[in-house]
């Protein structure tokens, strides 16, 4: 019986600013339907790597990332022909909320034309269907022509989220998606990756054990040597936690580092 690849498969992959490896030799595999979290301590490369996943940090200056991205069994390169397509299927979220300095319709509409086209019964029923998915419709569904940015963080981070899922991607990439947000609107969150992780691959980036700890089905731990991050120890969030094999990772998972 043939296994279907995972959703990401890396092979010794590395970024670098200005010549600097910010991580390096990273080999990972993130299944799909399946929440995938890294963690590690801070200034480790998470953000770095996270970034190579969709080519994000290929236009930040100085940057250069090598080695091998597979999405679904192909080359980054075939997976999606070209950046914008690439960004639609594998979409990022990060820390703080980037809603467009626009209209909360605006913000959906904008992303859901470009890629849809212009009819305006689809984009508007592709809106509503995205900003429920969130559980956001009921709370704007009456104030759409209200800037996005009078909306509180949670639910910034939520239109955020439904701008990304109009899209149908199949590859959710999430930095620190809840650091910035009160505890509520963070629950909030977390029960709606619980939900997409039905439908997708997410990998989450999080500073948070507790919040990993409940969310991951598996973990890639990354920690630093010879000024660059590495992956020590990675597999399934049970046996990371309860179980982990290194010295590193039973001393970080303990609180003892890090
Ligand atoms: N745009 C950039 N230009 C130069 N160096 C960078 C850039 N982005 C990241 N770095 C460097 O890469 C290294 C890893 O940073 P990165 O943000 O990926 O780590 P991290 O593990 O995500 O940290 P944190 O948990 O604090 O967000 C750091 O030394 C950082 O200074």
């Amino acid at each position: 019986m043939r296994h279907a690849p995972p959703a990401i498969l890396t092979h010794n992959v590395s970024v670098a600013f200005d010549g600097k490896p910010a991580v390096s030799g990273i080999s990972a595999s993130f299944p799909d339907c399946a929440i995938n979290a890294i963690v590690g301590p801070s200034g480790c490369g998470k953000s770095s790597f996270l970034s190579a996943l969709n080519r994000l940090n290929e236009s930040v200056p100085g940057c250069k990332v090598d080695g091998n991205i597979e999405l679904f069994g192909a080359a980054l390169g075939r997976f999606a022909p070209n950046r914008e397509e690439l960004r639609r299927t594998v979409a990022m979220i990060f820390q703080r909320p980037v809603p467009f300095p626009l209209s909360i319709r605006r913000n959906m509409e904008i992303p859901i034309t470009e890629h849809y086209g212009r009819n305006r019964q689809e984009t508007a029923g592709r809106c509503e269907a995205a900003l429920k998915s969130v559980g956001l419709w009921g709370e704007v569904e009456n104030r759409l022509d209200m800037p996005a940015t009078q909306l509180s963080g949670g639910q910034q981070q939520r239109l955020c989220l439904a701008r990304a899922l109009a899209l149908e991607p199949r590859i959710l990439l999430l930095d620190e998606p809840t650091s910035a947000l009160d505890p509520m609107a963070a629950g909030l969150i977390e029960e709606l990756l619980r939900e997409l992780k039905s439908q997708m691959s997410l990998v989450l980036v999080t500073h948070n054990l507790a919040q990993a700890r409940r969310l991951a089905d598996t973990v890639t731990f990354f920690w630093m040597k010879d000024g660059h991050g590495y992956v020590a120890e990675s597999g399934p969030a049970d046996t990371l936690f309860n179980t982990p094999r290194e010295d590193v990772s039973r001393a970080y998972f303990a609180g003892h580092i890090g």
